[in-house]
């Protein structure tokens, strides 16, 4: 067992080992809530403050933006001088690779200015190449060349290696798609890995220039990295005569992103591949009761282990873990919204104090609506982003442009809203006449030749357009910290006006729509404005609008914004990772939802695999809980129109709960009848620490 006592640093013997340990690569491998992210904080600060690096020769890599900001504002609170903490490159691989391309952009023949395309981009672009709108198909092919793209194989690799027709089909497309996205200068998600991978690989004097910038790097959540990933770490700490240093924190139990190409088999290979490697281990759990943790441990021992690892807290037993057989989703929605809103009072806790766990988002839609009911504010995340959302998707369009002209998706989308005088008719002629000389559709506009393909007045809007966005991209490249005085903000604002968005959205929507969508833009220039400017008490790097522009497209991709208002969250299990709240509600734990119902006639090894792995999603939820826990499920439950039986998930037996973690009987439960009774009842109960 670890000590409790405190060798330095606040962390006990193991971590404060990991924090000291300068000597070459070290893993730290450990369950849920022992300390893992916390170590890479404090590591952070030993090397600034007592090892002589400097921040910016720093480079910690944690899984979400939200996990960056929250890490980066955690080490500037250690260091002697806060504002230190701004130098050191604390992000996503995402974004990391963002920082790569942007400096390096022409050495791969892309201009600094390329567009990041999200998902619904992409989709759009398979779309057409694969002349289909059989949406299954299209996510299908997307998977395949995302894997493909994380497994570093190229076009011509994938056809080579396609057996089924289907395979081949989509490797076709993943060649036509790269050859797109390259016109467009754009790129996608997976891109940002694989391309500085690609250029480490085939151009030694600028591997060796990154590693020279960043000399230390930190890895958090190691177990989901893939492959693609685990070769930029590699790439970047090793080299001839070099020590490789880094420290990579992980578990294995936690390990939930198989589906987009994360492997665990990182975890031996890196043992394999720097023999030196030092291990550490920590057992002791800082995070929640041990009630939570018996359930916790109890359901991972079902899982074949790939390191020993045995998980203790000192936090006492805590409240009993409350399984709630509901009689249907519509009862568990009441029920979680009363129940929540009632030990709330009890505890006198803050909303955000609370958090709804859950397997799918499509299960999140019937909460919202009981919230709202209750009056508890919540804030979702891992669902429908609010950089998803149509209105911040068009204004986005318009920045993407800005930033470049060459971006076809942005500029259809920009032209069109509000609309400007340019029909489909226009568009489609443009895309052709594109398409034969080979340029972007804003190169187009001004191409010679091309007043012969349009009208005078088709041709008219379209330049005025392009003109307009010119000058806007002429302020905006002289907005940024050692710009000649002209901010984002200005040249957000005046773009604002001019495109008039608030008279488009009361011209298309009722008025409570159009206000709230307008109130959406509002937040989100808002938002933009600060982030320009550093950051809420300007503790970030400042931004010109290029870089606000690359960043947004990041943020879209797993979460939300982040602010965080007293309110509830909402959460999916895969976006819950790393998170605390002391309470949590795990929902909808039935069989075909928690595990998975996946794939029926998937091979048996593929099953097995995939129930591991959904076992593994339902020990990072339940270790998300510091004090209470509280597991539900419907006997029936509504699929397209229809109630269908479901049954209890086999997670929850394989919590193994004793006769202390109640199954409250139905006529216990607390409803908008015997509401009032319930929570005087409450109040009489002697208060629970
Ligand atoms: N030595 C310590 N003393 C007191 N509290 C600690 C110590 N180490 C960690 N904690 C606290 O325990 C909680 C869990 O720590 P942390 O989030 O670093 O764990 P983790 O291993 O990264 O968890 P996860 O696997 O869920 O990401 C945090 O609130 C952290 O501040
Ligand atoms: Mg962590």
């Amino acid at each position: 067992m670890s000590s409790s006592s405190s060798p330095g640093f606040g962390l006990n013997a193991p971590q404060y080992a990991a924090v000291k340990y300068m000597d070459g690569p070290c893993l730290v491998l450990a369950g849920a809530g022992s300390g893992k992210t916390r170590v890479i904080t404090q590591k952070i600060a030993h090397l600034i403050e007592d090892c002589g690096y400097e921040p910016r020769h720093i480079a910690a890599l944690t899984f979400t933006n939200k996990a960056a900001t929250e890490m980066q504002e955690r080490i500037a609170k250690l260091l002697k001088e806060p504002k230190q903490a701004k130098h050191i490159t604390v992000s996503t691989f995402h974004s990391l690779g963002v920082k790569i391309l942007r400096q390096e952009a022409r050495e791969l023949g892309l201009k600094d200015r390329f567009s990041i395309m999200d998902s619904d981009d992409c989709f759009s672009i398979v779309q057409d190449l694969a002349i289909t709108t059989d949406k299954q198909l299209i996510r299908r092919i997307q998977t395949a060349m995302s894997l493909w793209k994380n497994g570093l194989v190229d076009p011509e690799q994938a056809i080579k290696q396609a057996v089924t027709e289907d395979e081949a089909q989509a490797a076709r497309i993943y060649r036509s798609y790269v050859a797109t996205l390259a016109a467009y200068q754009a790129v996608d998600f997976d891109d940002l890995i694989r391309l500085p991978v690609e250029l480490f690989r085939s151009n030694e004097a600028v591997r060796d220039k990154w590693q020279r910038r960043l000399r230390y790097l930190l890895v958090d959540e190691y177990q989901d990295t893939n492959t693609c990933q685990y070769e930029l770490v590699k790439l970047m700490v090793t080299g001839i005569g070099k020590k490789p240093m880094f420290t990579a924190v992980g578990d294995d139990d936690q390990a939930i992103y198989a589906w987009r190409g994360a492997t665990i088999e990182n975890l031996k290979t890196l043992q394999v591949d720097f023999p030196d490697l030092k291990v550490i281990k920590l057992e002791q759990n800082y995070r929640s009761s041990t009630r939570i943790l018996q359930a916790a441990n109890a359901v991972i021992g079902n899982n074949p282990k790939l390191f020993e690892k045995s998980l203790w807290s000192e936090h006492g037993l805590g409240d009993p873990i409350k399984v709630m057989a509901m009689a249907d989703d519509e009862q568990e929605a009441e029920q979680v919204a009363i129940m929540l809103s009632a030990h709330r009072f009890e505890r006198r806790a803050k909303f955000s104090d609370y958090a709804i766990l859950y397997r799918g988002n499509h299960q999140a839609r019937i909460f919202e609506k009981a919230l709202r009911r209750e009056r508890i504010p919540y804030v979702m995340s891992g669902g429908q982003s609010f950089f998803d959302k149509a209105e911040i998707k068009d204004i986005i369009s318009y920045l993407r442009l800005i930033a470049n002209s060459d971006d076809d998706p942005a500029f259809i989308r920009a032209i069109t809203t509000p609309r400007r005088g340019v029909g489909q008719a226009t568009l489609e002629v443009l895309g052709t006449v594109a398409g034969q000389w080979q340029c972007s559709l804003f190169e187009a506009v001004f191409k010679g030749g091309i007043e012969a393909k349009l009208t005078d007045r088709q041709l008219y809007p379209l330049r005025e357009f392009c003109n307009f966005i010119n000058q806007l991209e002429a302020r905006a490249s002289r907005v940024g910290p050692a710009g000649s005085g002209e901010n984002a903000a200005a040249v957000l604002d005046d773009m604002m006006k001019e495109i008039n968005y608030e008279h488009y959205l009361y011209d298309c929507f009722d008025d409570r729509q159009a206000q709230g969508k307008w109130q959406n833009t509002l937040d989100f220039t808002n938002w933009l404005k600060d982030k320009g400017n550093g950051g809420k008490d300007g503790a970030g790097e400042e931004k010109n609008l290029l870089e606000l522009t690359q960043m947004v497209a990041l943020m879209s991709m797993l979460e939300g914004r982040d602010e965080e208002p007293d309110a509830v969250r909402m959460s999916t299990l895969h976006a819950s990772k790393g998170l605390e709240y002391p309470h949590v509600f795990l929902i909808g734990v039935e069989e075909g939802i928690l595990p998975h119902k996946g794939d029926p006639d998937a091979p048996i090894e593929t099953i097995a695999a995939r129930i591991e792995e959904e076992r593994r999603l339902m020990y990072v939820g339940i270790t998300r809980a510091q004090r209470s826990l509280h597991v539900s499920w419907c006997k029936k439950r509504k699929r397209a129109g229809d109630s269908v039986h479901c049954d209890m998930s086999r997670f929850i037996k394989e919590m193994r709960l004793d006769e202390g973690d109640a199954v409250p009987k139905e006529e216990e439960q607390i409803t908008p009848q015997n509401r009032l009774a319930s929570l005087k009842a409450l109040l009489q109960k002697p208060r629970a620490a």
